[in-house]
């Protein structure tokens, strides 16, 4: 009987599956078996179940976990099943889900973890299922306690077999890291992979004569924050919810990753510029240019997705930039079809790309994206900037960036770029010394890497044309 019958009630009296175990094993199941994205997925469970806070925390820690540590659990429990492939993917996403409880989440008891997914098992599934989950969940728990005596049974492996197991990382990325990067730095990415991403506030350019005051009220309203070392007026949040303060309210400040901000600001839009965002949704940095270009500047801000058009105006509007910007469905490999010649004082490219910096903020593009990606992104990426050029002023400023950490998307299409446009230099982008003397590379182009300052894998690019 379900739903009344108290044996599948939880000990909060909600139904055993409306519990956060069960939730998070459909969730996982939906994500790593289903190619489902992490970002929706989550947001999809936390809208359509009613959960307390607490709960909403531990689902979302739960997902976010399991799905970060799947190829290391997953190596654990293949030794521990015979015949792994012919489990049953929403038992296997249960077994994930309750061993990252036990490895990496200490405050729940093993006993109460066992007994959870069992009961979830045998409801789900059958009294026989429920058996194997109980005897698998032992056996592994017993026989190794801890991560350390996991680790230690992967030191046997060849270096990128141990490095992919340990650090939930596919093969296939350990390899490419390798030959970029060498092994130091491929286990460093590796281990930042595995970090939470962190959250990063960004005051708002019409607030920042306030910057002390709103910070100081942030940390009235419970919030700890840090400055960023690398980008200006960017506080690191490392505890509390940014959204549920007036400043928030206010439009005085937004959420964007501290690598991400730079790119905007490497544009260096003046007041009274006009400005092209090419591939602009959700908005993050058309509301950093229209504060810049204000009062008399104006951003076209463009997407070639209709439907992501709204968070723009979302954006636009609740940071109080709406009248400076203009926001169109646009598609970047045609801009000199859309725009007249030399329209543009400034343009930004923050193209489409594999998204490979942001492995740790959504883990489940770790296991998803591949190699062949980012050639056809690479033509993308190549289409747009050799039509930008043209709308481009003379004199006028030229950024390129991606959130991503590949060569093929990032130096070798800034090459290709200025072999086929001796019109455009490469000019240097000023920051703060600990950004350039890390992340500048010999091109002269910004790459920062995962590990380097806990904000996302990004690259930026800052052309000037000849006037
Ligand atoms: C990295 S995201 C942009 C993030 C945005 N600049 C921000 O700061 O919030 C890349 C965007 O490019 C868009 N896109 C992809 N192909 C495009 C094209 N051919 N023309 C215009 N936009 C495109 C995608 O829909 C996506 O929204």
């Amino acid at each position: 009987m379900s739903g009344t019958n108290s044996a599948t009630k939880q000990p909060n009296n909600r139904p055993l599956k409306e519990s956060v175990r069960w939730l998070a094993m459909e969730s996982v199941q939906r994500i790593l078996f289903k190619e489902a994205f992490i970002h929706e997925t989550v947001s999809d469970v936390l809208t359509t179940h009613s959960l307390s806070e607490a709960d909403r925390k531990l689902l979302t820690e739960l997902i976010y976990g399991t799905v970060q540590h799947y190829l290391t659990i997953d190596a654990l429990l293949r030794q521990h099943v015979k015949r792994a492939n012919r489990v049953k993917k929403w038992l296997w996403a249960l077994l994930l889900v309750s061993l990252y409880q036990h490895y990496y989440l200490s405050q729940i008891p093993d006993y109460a973890l066992v007994d959870e997914a069992v009961r979830i098992t045998k409801k789900r599934g059958n009294q026989s299922l429920s058996r194997f989950t109980n005897g698998v969940l032992r056996n592994v728990l017993r026989e190794v306690p801890n991560l350390d005596a996991l680790y230690q049974q992967f030191q046997s492996l060849p270096w990128e077999e141990r490095i992919s197991q340990q650090y939930s990382l596919p093969k296939v990325w350990v390899t490419y890291f390798n030959q970029r990067f060498g092994k130091e730095r491929t286990e460093k990415l590796a281990q930042s992979f595995n970090q939470r991403a962190s959250m990063t506030i960004r005051i708002s350019d019409h607030a920042i004569d306030r910057e002390t005051e709103i910070v100081g009220a942030l940390t009235a309203e419970g919030l700890n924050v840090e400055a960023s070392s690398i980008t200006p007026h960017a506080y690191q949040v490392t505890n509390g919810t940014p959204v549920h303060t007036q400043a928030f309210k206010n439009g005085e400040l937004t959420i964007q990753d501290a690598s991400a901000q730079l790119a905007a600001v490497a544009l260096d839009a003046q007041p009274g510029d006009k400005v092209l965002d090419a591939c602009a949704a959700p908005g993050g940095k058309t509301v950093q240019l229209a504060e810049k270009v204000a009062p008399n500047g104006h951003v076209i801000s463009q997407d070639i997705q209709e439907n992501k058009l709204n968070k723009i105006n979302d954006n636009i509007d609740r940071m109080n930039v709406a009248k400076q910007v203009t926001v169109k469905v646009g598609d970047a490999t045609k801009l000199s079809q859309t725009y007249a010649k030399e329209t543009f004082d400034r343009i930004l490219i923050d193209a489409p790309c594999s998204g490979v910096g942001l492995f740790r903020r959504k883990p489940d593009t770790k296991y998803h994206k591949s190699l062949q990606d980012l050639t056809s992104l690479q033509a993308i990426q190549k289409d747009i900037l050799n039509d930008a050029v043209s709308v481009l002023k003379p004199g006028g400023v030229l950024v390129y960036s991606t959130c991503t950490i590949t060569n093929e998307e990032n130096q070798a299409v800034v090459e290709q770029l200025l072999d086929n446009h001796p019109e455009l230099m490469i000019t240097s982008i000023s920051g703060r010394q600990q950004l350039l003397d890390q992340a500048q590379t010999s091109q002269g182009t910004i790459e920062i890497l995962p590990d380097m300052f806990q904000s996302d894998g990004f690259f930026i690019a800052r052309f000037e044309k000849e006037n």
